[in-house]
């Protein structure tokens, strides 16, 4: 229970809403117990003929004002219960993606998107079964069954309802053994479809790679044996339902054959009127929806109750990554980066990615990284970033440990191109305006122009308003990564980081690239990582990592004369320019 704690404080912000529904819901319930009232003495005034035809039509005018009643009355707990669910179901979803937005690289390295999506949509949804529609029929269930029931014992007989009231104990002791059930079945359920969705989001994701190996039967396949695991566990649940319903259903008739038994009995002999007898047999009826409610509610509690613990879940995953309390008051970074016998593995069973690194980056200096793959080049630029934490000491910008700048204010005074060039479907315009204060054209335009990409943006019909898809899937390697470098360029911070950046270009375009960057990157702080020389032999510094250790570091004559990894390396690619040359 006490892990279910999350709805009470939302809850407890539509008090007076709920309040007000069950209020109205009250009214409705107890004004519906006249209609069978008035029904009974019209057929007893007809019977012992002493009501004429203004009694009933007087009964029915009553009727009508009764109807009018729960028709007003029933819109209004719809407006203010499913309302409040709503509202509540809107709130939660936008707290938890907030959360989901504050948790460390870490926990999206461990949770696949599917399952998170399904947290926002399935889960969710059950949740608000559970405040919304789920208060109605509890409501209904309990308070409906009370007042029928007095009204059965004060307008018809004693008797007569404690028979009909005996069946309907055993939906009661039913009730609670059901709930276990069904909350066991239905985490299943929401389990299946978070991995279908899963599923879903992974094949649609890498349908690129798929076709290009031909590998759509065997996806097909996994797909279809998550959709089966999917449609078993729903009928699980189903199965659990199919039982449980018609056996509600049983009772229900069982208590009205006996009630038509023994009323009919007390009818014949005197000790209630026909009148009355008609009545019991509507309030039986009436009592039918409290008891479908008490299956509804325990199916939307026990529903609600498993998905609120899949989203309790995340809510209670603490971000790695925060400002903590010895956070300095910082706004603004030079650039100077001191990084020093910097450890760092993934995780305890990981090999070290990096292995006590030490370089000092000058403001207004730049870093070439080159490297074999894997060597750690990412995993460095990601400390920068602090994506992950490091210890104490081992990376500080401008003499402040890294872990002591407000998160905001770092990650403000570093404009990075990831390696992947990840692009939203949007405008060119606002992916090269993403991280700016604002996305005036003159200057997005500007920064295209650096980054070589203006005039092939020009030459699309739309021009920077043309809407690139899902990830930049409808630009090429290369366009993408020049929108990436754009993005960067016209955040214009005072540390730049390209991870790979210019791979896709050629060399013609790489070259005007550098050249525009040096000349805007004049006083600023710039790390380069890179698998051609080319693009970093001008670096003031260049370091080579090799399996996570710095394995060489200086300027590229220095690297040249040492005849190590970065020589050969340049040999080669020498070798390979002048056969391309032939
Ligand atoms: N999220 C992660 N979780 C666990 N291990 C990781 C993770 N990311 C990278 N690694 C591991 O850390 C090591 C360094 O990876 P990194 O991405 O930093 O290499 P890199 O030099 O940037 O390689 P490339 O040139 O191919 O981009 C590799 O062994 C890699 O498998």
């Amino acid at each position: 229970m006490k892990k279910n704690n999350i709805i009470l404080k939302y809850l407890y912000r539509y008090k007076w809403k709920y309040f007000l529904g069950i209020i109205t819901l009250f009214v409705v319930d107890f004004v519906n117990l006249y209609i069978p009232q008035f029904t009974g003495e019209i057929t007893d005034g007809l019977e012992s003929k002493t009501m004429n035809i203004h009694g009933v039509l007087l009964g029915i005018g009553k009727i009508l004002i009764v109807g009018a009643i729960l028709m007003i009355g029933r819109f209004l707990w719809r407006y203010f219960i499913f309302g409040s669910s709503r509202a509540i179901e809107c709130e939660i979803r936008n707290d938890l993606f907030a959360h989901l937005e504050k948790l460390s690289m870490s926990y999206f390295n461990k949770n696949k998107t599917g399952d998170l999506m399904s947290h926002f949509t399935n889960d969710l949804n059950a949740v608000r079964m559970s405040i919304g529609p789920a208060v109605i029929t509890t409501f209904d269930a309990v308070i409906m069954t009370l007042m029928v029931l007095i009204k059965m014992i004060l307008y018809v007989d004693l008797r007569l309802t404690v028979l009909a009231v005996i069946p309907l104990l055993f939906i009661a002791v039913g009730g609670v053994y059901y709930g276990k059930a069904a909350e066991k079945k239905f985490t299943a359920k929401q389990q299946a479809f978070s991995d279908l969705t899963d599923q879903v989001q992974e094949s649609i994701s890498g349908i690129h790679v798929i076709k290009a190996f031909v590998q759509e039967r065997k996806e097909l396949k996994a797909f279809g044996k998550a959709n089966k695991e999917n449609k078993d566990k729903n009928m699980g649940v189903v199965k659990l339902q199919a039982v449980v319903m018609p056996s509600l259903d049983f009772i229900i008739g069982f208590s009205s054959v006996i009630t038509l038994l023994y009323g009919g009995y007390l009818t014949i002999k005197g000790d209630i009127t026909l009148g009355r007898f008609i009545a019991f047999n509507q309030y039986i009826y009436m009592l039918v929806w409290p008891m479908i409610a008490a299956g509804d509610s325990i199916t939307f509690f026990s529903q609600g109750f498993a998905s609120l613990k899949r989203i309790q879940n995340i809510f209670d995953e603490k971000p790695e990554i925060f400002d903590e309390d010895t956070v300095k008051r910082v706004e603004h970074l030079e650039g100077d980066i001191q990084i020093k016998d910097l450890c760092f593995q993934y995780n305890n069973d990981a090999p070290k990615a990096l292995n006590n690194i030490s370089v000092h980056i000058e403001k207004g200096s730049s870093l070439a990284i080159l490297g074999r793959t894997g060597s750690g080049k990412t995993t460095l630029v990601n400390l920068l970033l602090r994506m992950y934490n490091v210890e104490p000491g081992q990376i500080t910008l401008d003499g402040y440990d890294i872990r002591e700048i407000p998160l905001k204010t770092l990650r403000e005074n570093i404009a990075y191109v990831p390696q992947d060039n990840f692009l939203f479907s949007d405008t060119l315009r606002n992916n090269i305006a993403f991280g700016a204060a604002d996305n005036d054209l003159e200057m997005v335009e500007q920064a295209a122009k650096e980054a070589c990409i203006h005039e092939n943006i020009m030459n699309f019909p739309l021009k920077y308003e043309t809407v690139v898809g899902e990830r930049g899937a409808t630009l090429s390697g290369g366009q993408k990564q020049r929108s990436s470098i754009a993005r960067a360029f016209m955040k214009d911070a005072p540390i730049l980081i390209l991870d790979d950046s210019l791979s896709a270009v050629d060399t013609n375009t790489e070259e005007r690239i550098l050249e525009n960057l040096k000349k805007n990157r004049e006083g600023k702080t710039t790390i380069i990582i890179a698998h051609r020389i080319s693009t970093i032999q001008n670096a003031d510094r260049i370091l080579v990592l090799d399996a996570g250790e710095a394995a060489e570091y200086g300027t590229h004559e220095e690297l040249l004369k040492l005849q190590g990894i970065y020589a050969r390396m340049y040999e080669k690619q020498q070798l390979e320019k002048q056969l391309e040359a032939v």
